[in-house]
């Protein structure tokens, strides 16, 4: 595993996510869900409580965006970079963006596995960076294999929990 340069990390006891903008390819409800399922692959791991709102600013802001959309990291069309997150810090810091040019799925039918994708941004915003075991769900590049029915592999436990601790419960 790898974490940032100096190490940031969230030091509440409780982070605040919220889901701004959905995507045409799944339901709502559906977003909601794997969100809330990616976060709990994490929590599960670590001393940390997520808690969603519906209003305001939260820690870890969550959204669909295609080419250029106000962060200085524009989106490229179809393929190539399929989202991106940033790490810990105030505003920006935390934000999951998502490439609205791909096509989600939750598995059900050919596209990007959003279940996937959300656990490996949600692995940024929390404070890891890229690791170099293909099993790890932070490893850099999305294979459709590594994306039914995967699991947190031993690098990205060891590494989230590197950052937080071990969860005691
Ligand atoms: C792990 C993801 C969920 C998130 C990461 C982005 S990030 C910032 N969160 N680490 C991602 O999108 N990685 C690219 C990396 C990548 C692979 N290729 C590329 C060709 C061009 C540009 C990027 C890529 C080769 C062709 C395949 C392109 C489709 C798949 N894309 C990827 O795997
Ligand atoms: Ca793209
Ligand atoms: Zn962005
Ligand atoms: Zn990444």
């Amino acid at each position: 595993y790898s974490l940032f340069p100096n190490r940031p990390k969230w030091t509440s006891k409780v982070v605040t996510y919220r889901i701004i903008t959905y995507t045409r390819d799944l339901p709502r409800f559906k977003v909601n869900q794997l969100v809330e399922k990616a976060f709990a692959m994490w929590s599960k791991e670590i001393p940390l409580q997520f808690k969603k709102i519906k209003t305001g600013i939260a820690d870890i802001m969550i959204g669909f965006a295609r080419g250029a959309h106000g962060d200085g990291s524009p989106f490229d069309g179809p393929g190539n970079i399929l989202a991106h997150a940033f790490s810990p810090a105030p505003r920006l810091g935390g934000d999951a963006h998502f490439d609205e040019d791909e096509r989600w799925t939750d598995g059900t039918s050919i596209g990007i596995n959003f279940l996937f994708a959300v656990t490996h941004e949600l692995g940024h915003s929390l404070g890891l960076g890229h690791s170099p075991d293909p099993k790890a769900v932070m490893y850099p590049t999305y294979e459709d294999r590594d994306a039914k029915d995967f699991k947190l592999s031993q690098d990205d436990i060891e590494g989230i929990q590197d950052l937080y601790g071990k969860r005691r419960d």
